[in-house]
Parts: structure tokens; C-alpha cells; sequence
């Protein structure tokens, strides 16, 4: 389907017998029927069975592949949220291109004969960065986010009038996929229940998008009261765990008549760095579908392809301690996070083929995978002896330590650095008061690595030094909050460090474009290392290699190393943490890989420590459910041809 156009032109787009069959844009149309408890498709009764996929955590070589699978899998819609942050990165600035083209996924969504049920917040949730606000909205620290705050709706409108003209054209009734259109995402859970709020979003996307398309709300059982709207359509999420019954009967409270929804289905659930890999089981998931199924309710399954989180890009939650989320949103879901169908996938299609007419026809095979290594990578160089290229426009000075947000560094690092003003014998103890490290800092005085300071979970060094050491604190951001009370969540050092008795003054603060340098500079001439001691800590190592044969999709394996990010061929393939785990691989999809014989390069920052034999290697399969105890005994379970091969050798790709 594409956008509307006039009714000659898409005569002469299509066969005439088509034309007949396609109702023309001005008689498309998508309902609720109350009187039947039911949706109306073009007048004729019709019920989804959808499944969220992310076009922001599939790269867009791989859309059409993910949708395929998708509508062969029985789905006759997909439902996916667009992430303000990811299109407007400076106020007024929109990137849409590649694989941020919304449009293109859009279109290659309708290629596959998949409808649309579009999500664009503001506020998605999404285990995204921030739940996909964008970051400089905290430059001004007091905004209230998700509110009626004059400051929060300009940037929202601004952004609104953007983007919903360059989807109207998509909405179903002129002539494109989307069917309806989500206000906000689990209002009800935020404690702002601001009602002005939400009428101001229902009127500007009325404003924009007409009177015609469905506008709907979403929230969990808890949710409904302070996140449902007169106007919206109100809809419920629940998991396979949850009382059906209970909860579409608390939701005939809301909405009396009309189809009853669950729009998000849980078909697996997210991963905490440091935490248990979640997994359901594809009993409960799809004895779950087929009840409601069985009632006529319309679904869509969170997440039919969960994806990565790829760069820097993962959110956080808030569970008595800080949560980053893992870089791998695999989901448990029924296509895997390298795209592969899981038995999940054929059980629900099987319950589906109940209910409605799947395709038919061979599913895609999995993709090739490969195995390599391992790989042995050498010492670049410390962190500290690239800060010129890192930091080009050099150092900002503050007598107390800046936030990312007010030096207006988004993800990533930023190097602290302030000289101690007296000679420090004894070890002493060093730490930021309010729990005001955000997330983790690595701690250095004249190069050498003293240890990490971390969130909610390690709070106090003891340091010693000389009269004018350098103390570096290298601050990584984690990924801000995306769900919970306060999505405000800065980034840095909060509080100007204490160093015994002495609160430090006198900050340089170093923003580090990190990606920049990985993809531009390197290899560079080795840059002296003006310490006696070896580097430790902040680490790049890296390794040039061959791919002798053809490439496959692959997943690299750190064993032994600590934690740091990974690019490949300059690529930002997201965060390792080997030590927490449960994630012990990370995707690596195959077109980043140059074959034949062509040099590939792989870069590791390594923030703590580095493994005595500095070497990595790409696993046909992915490890997900390691954490660093259980981590030990896979090791042990790895094949040992698998773990003791050689150098590069020529690729097992099948
Ligand atoms: C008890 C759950 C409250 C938080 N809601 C969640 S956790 C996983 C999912 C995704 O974040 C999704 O974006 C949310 O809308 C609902 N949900």
C-alpha cells in the first residue's frame, strides 16, 4: 500500500483488476464497531494478531528480513514506537536517514503486506535511552518531563510538527498501513497523572493527523485510571502470567463496548546487566494467546524481534538499585535477536492458523553463521594518551564538576580531571557524596588505575599521591532511566568529590567522542605513554584480521575481559560487561564484515582490566544467560578445539 495519491495515478501504478479490488482512499477506512465489540477494516469485521519489532535496533539491512519472517509467522500488523531521540539529536535537528528512515520502514512494512499500529510517544519506554526523550531536554534541569510544563510541550510540539505531517500521508484511510495511533506509553504508571497533559498531546496529533485516525492509550492493569483519556481509545499490556479474565473485565470499566486489546503481549521480557537472563516459556506464551484469541480480542505480542541495543543506546530501570539494561534485546522472543525462528515462533503461528489464514510456504532458513579465532589483539594505547583527539575542542573549566547535560555530551564518557593541592601519605578515602556518581567511574592518579566508583553500588576509594598528581575520574553514562518517577536522570559526578576532608575544586571536564576517534584515527602512531607505569584501566586494544571465506552473522565472545564497548570496522556494537553477564556475546550481524580476505578491524575499549591473554572470539551461537558465577562452568562446557584454536583460520560459515 502506499500513501494516498490521486485515484488516476494509482490506477495507472496498478493492474486494473487490482484497482477494482483495493478500496480507494477515500473509502479506506478502520473502526471500532461497539455495537459488535469488534474493529471494522474497510467496513468488514477484522482483528489483529501483531508483534512489535524495532526499527531502531535492526539495522536497516536487515528490515525486510525481520518483516518477512514476520508475516510469515501468521501477523497481519506490526506495532513499533519511534524514538524522539533518535531523530532529533540538537534541538531543531532531525536525522531521518538509513536506518533511521521512518518512512522506508513504513513502506517496506507495507511491502510485506503488514498494517501499522504506530506508537510515537513522546515518551516510549522501550528499555531505549531515556525512554526515548532526548537528552538535552535536561539542559534545562528543571524541566518536568512528561507534564504539562510550558518548557517539556514546546520542545513536544516542535518536535510533533515535524513528525506526524511525514506520516499522515500513511495513515490507512489516505491510502497507507498505519491503523491507529498511540497517545503517550503507560501514563497511568507515572506519578504525574497529569490530565492537561494528555489532552494537549489527544489535540495536537488531532490537530495534525485529523479526526479520522484511531488514537489509542495503553497501560497495565494499575495503569488505567490516571492513563486513559475520554477520546482515546483504551487499551491494556499484560504477560502470560496475568489473570485475563480480571484484567478485560477491569478494562470493560474503561471501555464498555469495542474490541477488547492487549497491545502488549509479552512474549519473553528484558535483561539487567548483572541480573538472570528472562526467559517465558512457549507453553504459558502461547496457551496465553490462544485464550485471548478465543474472545476475538485484538493483540499485539511485545516483542515479536526484540533486536539490539546497539551503541550506547540502552535505557535503565530503577529497582532499589540502579538497572542497566543489556545491549542484547533478544527478548526471549519468537524471531531471535540474530533473526532466527525459535520454537516460539512455530507454536504461535500454529495458534494463530486456529484463528486465520497464515501464508504459506518455506520460512526463511536461519541465517549463515561463522566461527573465528581466537584473535589476539594488541595494546593501542591508554585512554589518557589520545585526550587531544578525544577531546579536540579541548577542556571546560568549573570550579565544581559539570553534568553531561550541561556540557551537553549525550552518551558515552566524560574525563574528569583536577590536581591534588597536598601530598597524600596514607590511603585516603575518596567519594562522591548523594550516591552522585552517574553511573561508574574509573579512577586514576597519573595514569595508574585505582579502582571504580560505582552507582548505588560502590561508593569509596582510598587514594594516596603527591602534591600536583593528575586525579582523572573517566564517568561513564550507563543509559538514563526509561521508566520509572523520574526519567531525569543526569549524567557525571552530581557532587564535587571529597578527598579525605577536602571537597575538590578546580574541574576540567573532558567530553570524549570516542566513536569519532575509533572510526577516524585509528591506526594511529603509537602515542607515548608519559607514565613510568604500564597502562591500566581505560585500555584501547585492537586487532586488524582477514575473513578468508565467505562471512556469516557471528556473535564475539570477550572471555576474560571485564567491561568496555566493542566497534567493529567502526561500527559501535554496544557495551560488554563479562563480568556481570548474563550477556557473554554480543551480535555481530554479518554485513558489517568485509570478506575475502578483506582487513576487518575490531576495537575494544577495556575500562578495567585486561585479560592476561588479550584475546577474543566469534561464536557460531550466542550466550545469554551467563552470569559471571555460571560463567566459569560454559567456559568449561566450550569445545576445547573451540577454545584453544589458533589464529584466524578459514571460516566455518555454513
Ligand atoms: C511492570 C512493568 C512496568 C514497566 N513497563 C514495561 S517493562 C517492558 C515493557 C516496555 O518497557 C514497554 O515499552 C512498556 O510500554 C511496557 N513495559
Amino acid at each position: 500500500m502506499a500513501p494516498k495519491k490521486p485515484s488516476c495515478l494509482r490506477s495507472l501504478l496498478l493492474p486494473l483488476s487490482l484497482t477494482l479490488l483495493l478500496p480507494q482512499a477515500d473509502t479506506r477506512s478502520f473502526l471500532v464497531d461497539r455495537d459488535h465489540d469488534r474493529f471494522l477494516l474497510d467496513g468488514a469485521p477484522f482483528r489483529y494478531v501483531s508483534g512489535s519489532l524495532h526499527y531502531f535496533r535492526v539495522p536497516r539491512v536487515l528490515w525486510t528480513d525481520r518483516l518477512l519472517k514476520m508475516r510469515w509467522s501468521g501477523l497481519n500488523a506490526i506495532q513499533f514506537y519511534v524514538p524522539w531521540n533518535y531523530h532529533e539529536p540538537q534541538p531543531g535537528v532531525y536525522n531521518f536517514n538509513g536506518s533511521r528512515d521512518l518512512i522506508a520502514f513504513l513502506n517496506e512494512a507495507a511491502l510485506a503486506n503488514l498494517l501499522v499500529i504506530l506508537r510515537p510517544g513522546p515518551y516510549i519506554c522501550a528499555e531505549w535511552e531515556m525512554g526515548g526523550l532526548p537528552s538535552w531536554l535536561l539542559q534545562k534541569p528543571e524541566i518536568h518531563l512528561r507534564t504539562s510544563d510550558p518548557d517539556f510541550l514546546a520542545a513536544v510540539d516542535s518536535w510533533f510538527k515535524v513528525l506526524l505531517p511525514k506520516i499522515y500521508p500513511w495513515l490507512y484511510h489516505n491510502g497507507g498501513n498505519i491503523i491507529s495511533i498511540q497517545v503517550e506509553n503507560e501514563y497511568g504508571s507515572y506519578r504525574a497523572c497529569d490530565f492537561s497533559y494528555m489532552r494537549h498531546l489527544a489535540g495536537l496529533f488531532r490537530a495534525l493527523l485529523g479526526e479520522k485516525i484511531l488514537l489509542f492509550t495503553t497501560d497495565g492493569p494499575e495503569g488505567l485510571k490516571c492513563g486513559s483519556l475520554q477520546g482515546l481509545y483504551t487499551t491494556v499490556d499484560f504477560g502470560p502470567a496475568d489473570n485475563m479474565t480480571k484484567i478485560f473485565t477491569l478494562l470493560r470499566k474503561y471501555e464498555p463496548h469495542g474490541p477488547l486489546v492487549n497491545s502488549e503481549y509479552y512474549t519473553g521480557w528484558l535483561d539487567y546487566w548483572g541480573q538472570n537472563h528472562s526467559t517465558r516459556s512457549v507453553s504459558a506464551v502461547t496457551k496465553g494467546l490462544e485464550n485471548m484469541l478465543k474472545l476475538g480480542a485484538s493483540v499485539n505480542m511485545y516483542m515479536f524481534h526484540g533486536g539490539t541495543n546497539f551503541g550506547y543506546w540502552n535505557g535503565a530501570d530503577k529497582k532499589g538499585r540502579f538497572l542497566p539494561i543489556t545491549t542484547s534485546y533478544d527478548y526471549d522472543a519468537p524471531i531471535s535477536e540474530a533473526g532466527d525462528p525459535t520454537p516460539k515462533l512455530f507454536a504461535l503461528r500454529d495458534v494463530i492458523s486456529k484463528f486465520q489464514e497464515v501464508p504459506l510456504g518455506p520460512l526463511p532458513p536461519p541465517s549463515p553463521k561463522m566461527m573465528l579465532g581466537p584473535l589476539t589483539l594488541h595494546l593501542v594505547g591508554h585512554l589518557l594518551a589520545f585526550l587531544d583527539l578525544l577531546c579536540p575542542r579541548g577542556p571546560i573549566h568549573s570550579i565544581l564538576p559539570m553534568t553531561f547535560e550541561a556540557v551537553k555530551q549525550d552518551h558515552g564518557f566524560m574525563l574528569y580531571r583536577t590536581y591534588m593541592t597536598y601530598t597524600i601519605f596514607e590511603p585516603t578515602p575518596f567519594w562522591v557524596p548523594h550516591n552522585g556518581v552517574h553511573d561508574r567511574a574509573y579512577v586514576m592518579v597519573d595514569g595508574v588505575f585505582q579502582g571504580v566508583l560505582e552507582r548505588n553500588m560502590r561508593d569509596k576509594l582510598f587514594l594516596t599521591g603527591q602534591l600536583g598528581s593528575k586525579l582523572d575520574i573517566l564517568v561513564e553514562n550507563m543509559g538514563r532511566l526509561s521508566f520509572g518517577s523520574n526519567s531525569s536522570d543526569f549524567k557525571g559526578l552530581l557532587e564535587p568529590p571529597i578527598l579525605g576532608q577536602t571537597i575538590l575544586t578546580q574541574w576540567l571536564m573532558f567530553p570524549l567522542k570516542i566513536d569519532n576517534l575509533v572510526k577516524w584515527w585509528f591506526p594511529l602512531q603509537l602515542p607515548k605513554w608519559p607514565y613510568p607505569q604500564a597502562p591500566s584501566g581505560p585500555t584501547f586494544y585492537s586487532k586488524t584480521f582477514p575473513i578468508l571465506g565467505s562471512v556469516g552473522d557471528t556473535f564475539l565472545y570477550l572471555p576474560g575481559w571485564t567491561k568496555g564497548q566493542v566497534w567493529i570496522n567502526g561500527f559501535n556494537l554496544g557495551r560488554y560487561w563479562t563480568k556481570q553477564g548474563p550477556q557473554q556475546t554480543l551480535y555481530v550481524p554479518r554485513f558489517l564484515l568485509f570478506p575475502r580476505g578483506a582487513l576487518n578491524k575490531i576495537t575494544l575499549l577495556e575500562l578495567e582490566n585486561v585479560p592476561l591473554q588479550p584475546q577474543v572470539q566469534f561464536l557460531d551461537k550466542p550466550i545469554l544467560n551467563s552470569t559471571s558465577t555460571l560463567h566459569r562452568t560454559h567456559i568449561n562446557s566450550l569445545s576445547a578445539d573451540t577454545l584453544s584454536a589458533s589464529e584466524p583460520m578459514e571460516l566455518s560459515g555454513h
